[in-house]
């Protein structure tokens, strides 16, 4: 019989386990037919022993006299297919909002080449709103409503005329006025009842689907392709829930799916979303966001084989884009990763309408209609992600996400411990305020449990708790209901979080290093979470941090520079010509965020470009403001870790450092102001330096480019004893009396020291000894003496009546001192003798001097050249002969490079490879 051979075994039945169910036949004998409840076999035979018994065990049962009925519609729900071969779309409102997106729509099911196509369509964008806005102006007794609904006439009537022809836009517009007629008699009995109820506003919004459905299914038949419209309230059932969300009924609505498919056969249906029925036929919808649940429910139903969600974003992101610039459209995430993403507020799907189709493991993708060269973002089940052994620990994480304006509640005391119904009467509390517990902490100790609600319900949730613990309170069992206002949850989310070591290390330790206090942690049981609390004012930089610590290079830093003098303009053009390299081979990636100077700055939110900062700082510079520069490196843009480097030689700006350090800003600087300004706060910004994850390099303020400090520093740290460091540590100084040797006069000397970049930006501060005498105290108090400035005695070069004259006046009246040094020069190489400016760290008798000697032409000092500077260590492991470090000391290129070298020690401190 044909029954038997039409229905093929691979057909699944109204029973939703996902796998196709084996189909019994008896041909030739069929008496009735059983539908097992709760056993996964259609029966259809003529077994007469089950005929008439336990008849409440059948769901279909029926005598031979109905048999033939029977048979047509088991055969024509057999002709509903199910499995891969179904590819469901939704459209979202923006994806139809007009005539010609309608169209695009249209053109992207048509060209799909799934073998059966079910898109599920919103309204047109603002329709939804129009409807509830002509029930709230209904039951608001206001007759705008008559006007309100012209304009959703309107709309569609001028869409379906852009779109369609002929009958297809006569019968349409048909439906259309009779629906408007319709909705304009259940306007106006809302309108005098004064009141909707939620079936009435639920049959009146659900219009914008039920058009925006048949508009498409025409258009659709117009490139000649046979395309039904469903309805979908005759097949999706949904019960209402006590959260005021809905159930599918998924035996009831696969029941109506058959029915209406036996009706309507066809490989393309246009599907409306949103709307759908209660097992009374009372019209009722999905709530908002619903047609992605429909398209999710459709999918399930037809075991489709991907479920396409058309939206207006790339896909997922890593995070929210709008905060992190960097952010990535993630390519997959499990169903599990999903759902944590969008409880956090990503732009995900809603987390029921992952829930049908994870049952059936049918990928979700989500896709930008209007950038289709995107591939999107595909939710599917873990197993299709590839070996997760292969992949580092950056990968375990796939987002982030925050939520702001939270409160922590700390509820304290040690009469919790260990006394059974303390949560439960918090929480409780809690509860009866109708507040909603975000995030929970308590540690082992039970002393303490602490969570975190909206800030807004804080209020009434302390007031709560104080009634509730009141006695406790009182008795002290309790010892404090702590709120910590300002607060906001920054939650990593991946699921291989679970299995990889290391990945809250490498969370916190982002945090730290972007100096971000956590104030409470949690980790969902499943590992897929994890959750900190920290301050309102870093939730962005936190959000960054971490972000960019698992997504951006491991150091990405953004940088302030001030001084783009002769030092700051070279290591501007360095970085310029080395940033590629370092990125390509180091993966540290440095963007300049700001140049200032003193009168203009130059800020950018996404680099200043390197090519072209001279002439941007001319055309598009601003006013210089300190502060405003320090708030823009520090938080206007998507980098987490910022330092400020320093190429002033100014006391002001090195009076910013400690704020800067305290604030989580490195510093780096050749700028010796900090380092030998007043001994008390060059304590303070040591000890904070010390005790902070922050940073602060000045290698290039002594020797520059030369390894001073770092050599000194590697000394002591080693566990040497300094005795003494003694050198030439002049690079002015020692180009003058490197070159001072008869053929030219002493001002000429300096003229070439200042011109070649050797000097400060006041050459007296070279001649007069104390740039010199500043290197002491910086090498002095790295040995750990205490020492000021002015307890060096210096010996100054400048003669005294040019001490208090210009820079400018300086240099033009210095020949007139010519003379006398060349007698001082005379007289030294008449005894075999140089002239040579050296600076002495005495450690052994805690003191430093600074002075014009005299040396053998033979001895070390007295063979340099250039602006080479000479520095001897002498300690107990380097006694007898010292450590001599030699090179040159001065000069734009050195210096520049000894100031980047400090950046990429920054860098590596920060986690680059070596
Ligand atoms: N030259 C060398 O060989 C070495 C130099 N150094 C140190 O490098 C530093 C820079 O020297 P150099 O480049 O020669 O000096 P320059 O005079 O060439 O440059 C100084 C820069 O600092 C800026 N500046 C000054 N005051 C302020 C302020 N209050 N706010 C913002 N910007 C300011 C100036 O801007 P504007 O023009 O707008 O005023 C200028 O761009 C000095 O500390 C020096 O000791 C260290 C080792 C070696
Ligand atoms: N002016 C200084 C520059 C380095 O600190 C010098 O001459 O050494
Ligand atoms: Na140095």
């Amino acid at each position: 019989m044909a029954f038997a051979s039409s229905v093929s075994p691979s057909y699944s039945f109204p029973n939703l386990s996902s796998k196709p169910r084996k189909i019994l036949t008896a041909p030739n004998k069929i008496h009735h037919f059983t539908l097992l409840q709760n056993t996964p076999i259609f029966r259809i035979g003529c077994d007469s022993k089950l005929r008439g018994r336990n008849s409440s065990n059948y769901n279909i049962s029926a005598s031979a006299t109905t048999t033939d009925t029977l048979i047509n519609e088991a055969l024509e729900k057999a002709q509903l297919p199910k499995g891969g071969t179904w590819s469901i779309h939704k459209f979202g409102g923006t994806c139809v909002g007009t005539s010609e997106r309608i169209q695009n729509v249209g053109d992207i099911v048509v060209k799909d080449e799934s073998e059966r196509k079910l898109v599920v369509v919103s309204a047109m964008s603002k329709v939804t709103d129009m409807m509830y806005d002509l029930i709230f102006r209904a039951q608001s007794r206001d007759d705008s409503y008559i006007i309100a609904l012209d304009a959703v006439l309107e709309k569609h009537k001028s869409t379906a005329i852009d779109l369609l022809q002929g009958d297809d836009l006569a019968n349409f517009l048909t439906r259309l006025h009779k629906d408007i007629n319709d909705l304009k008699a259940m306007l106006r009995a809302i309108y005098v009842a004064g009141h909707a109820t939620e079936s009435f506003t639920d049959f009146v919004v659900g219009h914008g689907e039920l058009w925006s459905a048949q508009l498409l299914s025409a258009v659709v038949r117009k490139s000649g392709i046979e395309c039904s419209w469903m309805d979908t309230r005759d097949v999706l059932v949904v019960n209402p829930t006590s959260t005021n969300q809905v159930d599918p009924d998924y035996l009831e609505s696969n029941n109506r799916l058959e029915k209406w498919y036996s009706k309507n056969k066809s490989d393309m249906i246009i599907a409306t979303g949103f709307i759908a029925t209660t097992p009374q036929n009372i019209p009722t919808t999905l709530k908002r966001d619903g047609s992605d649940f429909s398209a999710a429910i459709m999918g399930a139903l037809l075991e489709a084989g991907q479920v396409t969600i058309w939206t207006d974003v790339d896909g997922v992101y890593s995070a929210d884009p709008r905060k992190v610039n960097e952010a990535v459209i993630l390519e997959k995430l499990s169903y599990q990763e999903a759902w944590e993403m969008s409880y956090f507020g990503a732009n995900v799907l809603h987390p029921r309408t992952i829930i049908p189709v994870m049952k059936y493991d049918i990928p979700i993708v989500i896709r930008n209609i209007f950038n289709l060269s995107a591939p999107g973002t595909m939710i599917c089940q873990t197993g299709d992600f590839g070996n997760v052994d292969d992949q580092p620990v950056g990968s375990s994480v796939k987002g982030f996400a925050t939520i702001d304006n939270l409160a922590l509640v700390n509820v304290e005391g040690t009469g919790m411990a260990g006394v059974p119904g303390t949560a439960n009467e918090i929480f409780g509390a809690v509860k009866d305020v109708g507040a909603n517990v975000i995030m929970i902490s308590q540690a082992s100790s039970e002393h303490s449990v602490c969570f975190a609600v909206p800030e807004k319900e804080v209020k009434a949730v302390r007031a709560a708790l104080e009634s509730r613990f009141r006695q406790a309170l009182d008795a002290g069992r309790i010892s404090q209901i702590a709120i910590i206002p300002n607060c906001s949850i920054l939650a990593a989310v991946g699921q291989k979080m679970a299995s990889t070591p290391g990945v809250s290390a490498t969370l916190f330790n982002a945090l730290a290093k972007a100096n971000i206090n956590i104030r409470a942690i949690a980790q969902g049981c499943s590992e897929y979470n994890i959750t900190v609390v920290v301050k309102r004012e870093d939730s962005i930089r936190a959000l960054r941090a971490v972000h960019s610590r698992f997504y951006l290079s491991r150091t990405t830093i953004a940088m302030g520079i001030i001084g783009p003098g002769l030092i700051g303009a070279t290591l501007l053009d360095q970085l310029r010509d080395q940033t590629a390299v370092l990125k390509e081979k180091f993966n540290i990636d440095l963007r300049v965020m700001g140049i200032t100077g003193s009168k203009t700055m130059l800020l950018s939110d996404t680099g200043v470009d390197l090519a072209i900062w001279r002439d941007d700082q001319k055309t598009k510079g601003e006013k210089a403001d300190l502060q405003k520069f320090e708030n823009h490196i520090r938080g206007n843009h998507f980098i987490p870790n910022t330092v400020i480097v320093d190429c002033t030689a100014d006391s002001y700006v090195a009076s910013h450092y400690h704020e800067w350090l305290r604030r989580g800003i490195h510093v780096i600087t050749p700028n010796k102001k900090a380092n030998s300004g007043p001994f008390e706060q060059y304590l303070k910004l040591r000890t904070l330096q010390r005790q902070s994850y922050t940073h602060y390099f000045y290698e290039a303020t002594v020797g520059a480019g030369l390894p001073i400090i770092s050599t000194l520093q590697g000394l002591l740290e080693t566990g040497d004893k300094i005795l003494r460091i003694e050198g030439i540590f002049s690079g002015t100084l020692s180009y003058i009396f490197n070159n001072f040797a008869g053929e030219r006069a002493f001002s000429e000397v300096v003229k070439e020291a200042k011109d070649a970049g050797y000097t400060e930006p006041d050459p007296r501060d070279d001649l007069s000894g104390t740039d010199v005498a500043r290197k002491v105290i910086i090498l002095a108090r790295e040995s750990g003496l205490k020492l000021e400035l002015s307890d060096i005695p210096i010996q100054s070069l400048v003669p005294e009546p040019l001490k208090d004259r210009s820079p400018e006046e300086y240099m033009h009246q210095l020949p007139q001192y010519d003379q006398d040094w060349s007698k001082q020069r005379q007289e030294a190489e008449a005894t075999g003798e140089v002239l040579r400016y050296v600076g002495v760290v005495d450690v052994v008798n805690k003191k430093g001097t600074v002075e014009l000697r005299r040396y053998k032409k033979e001895h070390p000092f007295a063979q340099l050249s250039g602006s080479d500077n000479i520095i001897a260590f002498s300690t107990q492991r380097y006694e007898k002969q010292p450590l001599i470090v030699r090179g040159p000391g001065a000069g734009a290129e050195v210096t520049a490079g000894g100031v980047f070298c400090d950046i990429l020690r920054l860098a590596s401190y920060l986690g680059a490879p070596s």
